[in-house]
């Protein structure tokens, strides 16, 4: 455990850190401050307060990840209220990898933020953010990222969305067909065995997709109901199938739960779901449609640009409830990630970026040719062909929007040339969309 900063009059709160394996002994006991830290997060997202036997399995997971875990603790404590040892504010990070073409990028993944609300709105969060992203930046983590509660709280700290996911409900009752014949063969698995499959899934998924970011070990027990953050206890519901390949590979795979009779219409919750090609997908589709005793599936992180839709033979049972931004990220070190993105476009532009908290402003000279970018960093005064702040440049990085798009919506000066934006347009086009399928 290390303080980082003592309470001033300004800011009357200690800041400490510690890593998350330091928290548990071999024997798999957990310390007092990871229980107390594990019992703001939950209380944060209004969770159930955990048990012992819950809090180590939280805390294993959470070691797993090798998370970097920050904590604020008030100087004044008043009489029956939360102890001392009861931090207010919690925040963890942890390095994980986005694909970003060929190469898997190092990135900062942001988690498990919360200000007790008799502390918020007095900068907690900003100093817990703006000392863990220098911290990144400082060890050579050239990108962070995070999946936000709301959409308004990080564009400030320089992240800018970068793909959405759609919540759909999907009508499978009696008249649901595909458009073509399922290809290979789905079978139950048993649900312990979940965890694994998800973990050998998501490895190819992740090396294989525009835009994937890495999973926290959580996921292995989410996807078996084993436990999650809102239920420490075993959901025996949770149901698991796999996809099989004309060859017998696993090329996908399904957890999934009925949502009970009384249900309107009695539905099934996708609760994940990975196919390696359009086959095992559009096949994990049938499966759930030919479920008996359920008349709709609901899936609450199907892609914004869902090929299900447009295989549908009746493209009126795809109803979107809602699309929301999926993960934002943050430019920490913007040469290097430049240079590591994959290019399909062509060109030379001169970029400016500007950034509030000073970690990635700069100008900077990009030449792509043949799919790979070169940047040089140019003095910060001077001219730039197009202009815009660190977060429209995590919202441009992965072409999840357009330059022209962004320009249109006043997220660029509006004095850009339109050649600046179509040049810019052309050097970041990609021929899919950014998929992520994590949530953390
Ligand atoms: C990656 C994740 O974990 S996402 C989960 C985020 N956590 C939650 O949603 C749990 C419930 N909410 C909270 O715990 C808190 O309200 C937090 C973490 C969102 C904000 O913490 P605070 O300490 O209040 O933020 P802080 O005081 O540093 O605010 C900084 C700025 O952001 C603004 N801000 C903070 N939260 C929000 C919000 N939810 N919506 C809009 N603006 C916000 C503040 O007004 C302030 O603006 P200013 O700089 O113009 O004055």
């Amino acid at each position: 455990m290390k303080i980082i900063s003592e309470a001033t009059p300004d800011f009357p709160y200690q800041l400490r850190t510690w890593t998350s394996t330091e928290s548990i002994d071999s024997a798999g006991k957990v310390d007092e401050p990871a229980k107390a830290w594990n019992r703001a997060v939950i209380q944060g997202f209004h969770g159930a307060e955990p048990e012992e036997q819950a809090q180590e399995k939280i805390v294993a997971s959470i070691a797993k990840d090798q998370q970097q875990i920050y904590a604020i603790y008030p100087s004044e404590i008043r009489p029956g209220s939360l102890p001392a040892t009861d931090p207010v504010a919690t925040y963890s990070s942890f390095v994980g990898t986005l694909n970003v073409g060929e190469a898997l990028l190092a990135t900062d993944m942001i988690t498990a933020v919360t200000v007790r609300p008799s502390h918020r709105r007095r900068g907690i969060l900003s100093r817990m953010i703006s000392t863990d992203l220098t911290a990144a930046k400082e060890q050579g983590v050239p990108m962070a990222a995070l999946t936000a509660s709301e959409a308004t709280i990080y564009g400030r700290f320089g992240f800018g969305e970068a793909n959405r996911y759609r919540s759909i409900t999907v009508d499978t009752s009696l008249g649901f067909a595909l458009r073509s014949a399922p290809v290979g063969t789905v079978e139950l698995a048993p649900a312990d065995t979940a965890g694994q499959v998800q973990a050998e899934l998501f490895k190819s998924f992740h090396a294989a997709t525009f835009g994937s970011i890495s999973r926290p070990d959580h996921y292995r027990a989410m996807v078996s109901g084993e436990w999650t953050f809102d239920n420490p206890e075993r959901d025996s519901k949770v149901r698991v199938a796999v996809h099989y390949a004309v060859d017998g590979s696993i090329d996908g795979y399904l957890s999934y739960k009925h949502l009970g009779y009384q249900s309107q219409p009695v539905t099934l919750e996708v609760i994940d779901l990975l196919a390696l090609n359009p086959q095992a997908y559009l096949a994990l589709w049938q499966f759930l449609a030919d479920v008996d005793l359920s008349s709709a599936v609901n899936w609450d992180g199907a892609p914004a640009n869902d090929p299900l839709l447009w295989a549908l033979a009746d493209s009126r049972r795809y109803k979107v409830n809602r699309e929301v931004d999926s993960l934002w990220l943050r430019p920490l070190d913007i040469p290097v990630l430049l240079n590591a993105r994959r290019y399909f476009g062509a060109g030379q532009i001169v970029l400016k970026v500007n950034d509030r908290l000073n970690l990635a402003a700069g100008r900077f000279a990009l030449t792509v040719r043949d799919g790979k970018g070169h940047t040089e960093v140019l003095s910060a005064e001077g001219p730039a062909d197009i202009e815009m702040d660190v977060a429209a440049l995590g919202s441009l990085y992965l072409a999840g929007v357009s330059a022209r798009t962004l320009w249109e919506a006043g997220r660029l000066d509006f004095g850009t040339e339109a050649a600046a934006v179509e040049l810019f347009d052309e050097i970041f086009r990609t021929p899919v969309q950014p998929v992520s399928r994590t949530d953390f």
